[in-house]
């Protein structure tokens, strides 16, 4: 049997519907040190001591700075984040309120609602309607600051809107420049991005060189009265200079999905409450890839999607034994690995070796199980994480 401890209301979706049912040699556990495994969506576990079992965290959604990933990568923790899984509920609420917000929708609808008792309310909203002119966002410049999943659908849909559509974004991958609209104008700057912008929407991670990107420098470049939007993370943008800026006209609209202290007291701000993933095809989409990915490292040692260890498929073992090494990306791991092996009673069929950033894996098929002491002198190497056998099936 392997325990899961589940966090936040991923738990719902794990049993609503049969999405994503844990499935037959799993149950669940409120004990973290019994656990194998952890599903969380928003909770903050930074501080949480993962004990000794913990083998992975699964995080049921896009941004992972919840978890602590350098730490958990040094204790042979593979995270894991679910990309794409919640990019077209963002894009959807996005393009939304870019188009309810650029009309004086809801100035409108509040007035109607402040006269639901006038009796003359047919002919008095006709007289009033005036003060609700808005404007039209075809044509007009919009800024995309990161093209990853959620952004590229942004674009490509704003694109298709008739806006004028700019991009940022240093690290695109490939994947996602596949799927943008050649339309999209890719800039080298934010600067360049954000000059006569009519629009910025934001869609990066909150990292130390995207913390605070959207600040007074950037604002003073948009068009007067230019609205923005923050549907990525709260820190990417230096309140006290967007609260400025909505003060002295120069943003006429921003438009985020945080509510902070100070968010909640600026001038012509919506504020949603972090529910730009709250559809219940995004809660299923990443809770379904949350815990298939979960499920295919546990059992096979499958890495997909992790945030801190690179990615390694070699598919269901067809040998006698399977072992996972989790380990720093140092040299010499693999030929003190191999080293220890050649000792041993068991030979090597299939190897991969995948290595990303200070962290590296090595998953190896051997003929026949490795014994218990060829194991210890593999866990004993410098560097090394965690190692483990998977195949003949570990009990936990
Ligand atoms: N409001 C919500 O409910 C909600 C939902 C999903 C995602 N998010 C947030 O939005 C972020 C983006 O989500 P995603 O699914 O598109 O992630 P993603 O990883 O697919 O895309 C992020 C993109 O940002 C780019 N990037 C990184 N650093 C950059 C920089 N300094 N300047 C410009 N671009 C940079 C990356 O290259 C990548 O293409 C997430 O990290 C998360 O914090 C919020
Ligand atoms: O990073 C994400 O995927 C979004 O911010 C959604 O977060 P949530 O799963 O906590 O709603």
């Amino acid at each position: 049997m392997r325990y899961v401890k589940i966090f936040d209301n991923i738990a719902k979706q794990i049993t609503r519907d049969g999405v994503a049912k844990l499935g037959e040699g799993y149950e669940k556990t409120d004990d973290v040190n019994q656990a194998d495994a952890i599903l969380v969506r928003a909770s903050d576990i930074r501080d949480l001591d993962f004990g000794p079992n913990v083998r992975c965290v699964s995080r049921s959604g896009a941004g992972y700075n919840n978890i602590p990933i350098e730490r958990c990568a040094k204790q042979g923790i593979v995270v894991f984040n679910t990309p794409g899984g919640n990019s077209n509920a963002v894009k959807e609420l996005v393009v939304g309120m870019i188009l309810v917000n650029s009309r004086g929708t809801l100035d409108g609808m509040r007035w109607v609602q402040s006269n639901a008792d006038d009796p003359q309310i047919v002919k008095d909203a006709e007289k009033n309607k005036k003060a609700f002119v808005g404007r039209e966002a075809i044509g007009r410049k919009v800024g995309v600051v990161g093209l990853g999943a959620v952004g590229s659908k942004v674009a490509n849909a704003l694109e298709a809107l008739g806006l004028d559509v700019y991009g940022y974004d240093p690290y695109l991958s490939v994947e996602h420049a596949w799927q943008l609209n050649r339309n999209v104008k890719r800039v080298d700057s934010m600067a360049e991005l954000c000059r006569n912008a009519d629009y910025v929407t934001l869609h990066v991670p909150s990292k130390d060189d995207t913390r605070h990107m959207m600040g007074a420098e950037m604002i003073s470049l948009m068009r007067d009265g230019a609205m923005l939007i923050n549907y990525a993370r709260a820190d990417i943008v230096d309140e006290p200079a967007v609260d400025a800026a909505l003060r002295s006209g120069k943003l006429g609209r921003f438009v985020c999905d945080f509510a902070t202290p100070l968010t909640t007291k600026m001038p012509n701000t919506l504020i949603t409450p972090h529910m730009g993933a709250c559809t219940a095809e995004a809660e299923a989409n990443c809770a379904t890839m949350a815990v298939s990915q979960m499920k295919d490292y546990l059992e096979q040692g499958t890495i997909r999607n992790s945030v801190n260890y690179p990615d390694c498929d070699m598919g269901p073992c067809h040998t006698g034994g399977r072992i996972a090494a989790l380990h720093a990306n140092v040299p010499n791991m693999i030929g003190q690995i191999s080293g220890a092996l050649a000792q041993s009673n068991a030979n090597i069929q299939r190897m991969s070796n995948e290595a990303q950033d200070g962290s590296a894996y090595t998953l190896i098929d051997t003929d026949q199980p490795v014994d218990a002491a060829t194991m210890e002198k593999l866990r004993a190497i410098p560097g090394v994480y965690r190692i483990r056998q998977i195949v003949p099936a570990i009990t936990r």
